[in-house]
């Protein structure tokens, strides 16, 4: 039978490519920066073309397809993943280090049907970097093939994680309270890329055991849960069970041993779904 979504995944590849060449011109020009729910949660007027490309090259050749943009969700677009064939976007994952020309600046384009994600590609662009994984078909970085740590003993381990960009008094002390759990297992080191996909790439890698954050989005981490997965990785919600894609927290790490023990670190709290209703 012919394989219905490989086109869709070329499709992918190539607009990710086409986005980091424009990321990466970006870059060499003063960038007007602008902010969304608070003053550190920054977008510019690159994050909003990027994602506008994708869509529309996607629309032109998928017209029945959905799409959640992270850029689009910003401006009043609704955030629900049905079972249809969805393309889940975030143009620059790392728009804060885009800002900053610190390098680690990603372009995450998940799709999913039946609400399962079936490809995920995350261009590292000022690495030119190329991770893709297909359901069942293992994960890849620059076509070679990825496979992550062995290592089962959390005292041997890299964590990632990122303070996200929330500021509410709460929620920070939730975050210093895991941070400082893990810290002192203690593990061998705690760092973070600056965005969750090429953190999630990083599990893929084998160069981190684990990465766990509150606060994520769907957009940050679709692509890259496939990645994991494929790579060999485990994936869960940051108090065990399932991971949900739309619940805004992930644990990803290299095997069920690693990631159970960091559960048991992290002082977890709830926020806002991605699928919640729309305040009118
Ligand atoms: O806004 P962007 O650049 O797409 O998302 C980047 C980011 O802030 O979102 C995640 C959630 O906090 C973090 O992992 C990551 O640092
Ligand atoms: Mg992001
Ligand atoms: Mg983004």
């Amino acid at each position: 039978m012919a394989d219905v979504w490989q086109s869709a995944m070329d499709h992918a590849v190539a607009v990710a490519r086409k986005a980091g060449e424009i990321v990466r011109g970006a870059l060499k020009d003063e960038r007007t920066v602008m902010t969304k729910s608070c003053a550190v949660d920054l977008v510019t007027q690159t994050d909003q073309k990027v994602e506008q490309l994708i869509i529309q090259s996607a629309k032109e050749k998928f017209p029945t397809h959905r799409f959640i943009g992270e850029e689009s969700v910003a401006a009043g677009e609704s955030c629900i993943l049905s079972d249809d064939p969805t393309w889940i976007i975030d143009p620059i994952d790392g728009t804060t280090n885009f800002v900053h020309a610190f390098p680690f600046v990603a372009v995450s384009i998940g799709f999913s049907i039946n609400k399962q994600v079936e490809f995920g590609v995350v261009y590292s662009c000022l690495e030119d970097k190329m991770f893709t994984a297909r359901r069942g078909k293992g994960a890849f970085c620059n076509g070679e093939a990825l496979q992550v740590s062995e290592q089962a003993d959390i005292h041997q381990a890299i964590v990632a994680t990122e303070f996200g960009s929330s500021r509410d008094p709460a929620a920070m002390d939730h975050i210093f309270r895991s941070l400082r759990n893990i810290l002192c297992l203690p593990v061998h080191g705690v760092r973070g890329a600056g965005t969750a996909a090429i953190n999630m790439c990083l599990v893929a890698s084998g160069c981190v055991e684990a990465y766990y954050e509150i606060g994520i989005h769907v957009w940050d981490v679709a692509a890259g849960s496939l990645i994991v997965s494929e790579a060999g990785g485990v994936l869960m919600d940051v108090e065990g069970g399932d991971m949900d894609l739309m619940s805004r927290r992930i644990v990803a790490a290299n095997n069920t041993t690693i990631a159970e023990r960091i559960v048991k670190e992290i002082v977890s709290f709830t926020l806002q779904r991605d699928d919640a209703p729309l305040q009118s």
